[in-house]
């Protein structure tokens, strides 16, 4: 029988998983971007493993994957429909030995994330989403799938859930947080914060700061398809590809993401005038 697509990323994101673990075992080497940000020789390494995987899946699917992008520059991007590679999402606590960094893989079609795929390997957890449905999935300690969940978001309450970077939240998204009237606050690194939202283990994610699109993808393609949304702070929606020449074209602007329909995000963000009264948009 042959795999899906969903079931190929899914296979293609656990083998980088077991690569990184490797890696990390073995004693990471790390080194500073310009930007001052961590990258290792395991994003590396599993960058390159993700790469000639889909290669092979679908040689005709053009890859933006965040350590090439920085040293090829970016693939032309026809009619929208192209893979997002996040080898190690949350590099920060990688290094700092922590277990809250991610594999991503998304495959966008028409500027929207419609299949993901996210693996934390050392929770020893993958999540996924297919555009219909979306899943948690147990991870036997060599790399296995052995357990497939259903997951949905649940019915936001009156007194939100939130979740906010571990490494990177900044004053702007505590103040819009408050502003939403949030109760509890989940701190949590890399792309889990999607995830944890799509197993209705949270309400609201507010993404007040700098994030790149392979950064989200995977973790968005899952939430949606678990029920939730993700908005720009104006409320419009939140699309994947190039928007300009050069690295920032696939910078996100600031989001929202939610474990609710997408009219009342809107009419909340709205109703807020967020963006208008902390000038975020
Ligand atoms: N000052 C900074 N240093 C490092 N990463 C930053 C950053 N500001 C934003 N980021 C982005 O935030 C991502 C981590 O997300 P989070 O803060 O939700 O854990 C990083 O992904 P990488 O870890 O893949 O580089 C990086 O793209
Ligand atoms: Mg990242």
């Amino acid at each position: 029988m042959s795999l899906s697509m969903l079931e190929q990323l899914e296979a293609l994101a656990l083998e980088a998983g077991r690569m990184i673990l490797d890696i990390r075992e073995r004693g990471a080497s790390v080194v500073h971007k310009d930007d001052g940000s961590p990258v290792t020789d395991a994003d590396r390494s599993a960058e390159d493993l993700i790469v000639r995987g889909l290669e092979k899946i679908d040689p005709r699917i053009p890859i933006i994957a965040e350590e090439r992008i920085q040293y090829s520059g970016a693939p032309d991007i026809c009619e929208q429909t192209f893979f997002l590679v996040d080898p190690l999402d949350g590099t920060k606590e990688f290094v700092q030995g922590r277990t809250d960094f991610t594999v991503n893989i998304c495959l966008v079609e028409c500027g929207l994330p419609r299949l993901g795929v996210v693996v934390a390997p050392a929770r020893n957890e993958l999540f996924s989403g297919d555009g219909h449905n979306a899943f948690r999935c147990r991870v036997s300690p060599d790399g296995r799938l052995i357990e497939r969940t259903a997951i949905r978001t649940s019915m936001p309450r009156r007194a939100l859930r939130g979740i906010a970077s571990a490494s990177h939240a900044h004053a702007d998204t505590m103040r819009f947080l408050e502003r939403f009237a949030v109760g509890e606050i989940l701190s949590v690194g890399s792309s889990l914060k999607f995830c944890l939202l799509a197993a209705g283990e949270a309400d609201i994610y507010p993404r007040i700061g700098r994030t790149m699109q392979w950064d989200t993808a995977a973790g968005d393609a899952i939430l949606r398809s678990a029920g939730g949304c993700t908005l720009r702070l104006d409320g419009q929606p939140l699309n994947y590809g190039p928007s300009c020449a050069g690295l920032n074209a696939y910078a996100n602007p600031h989001f929202v993401s939610f474990a609710g329909q997408t009219a009342f995000l809107r009419s909340m963000l709205l109703s807020h005038e967020a963006s208008a009264a902390t000038g975020m948009a």
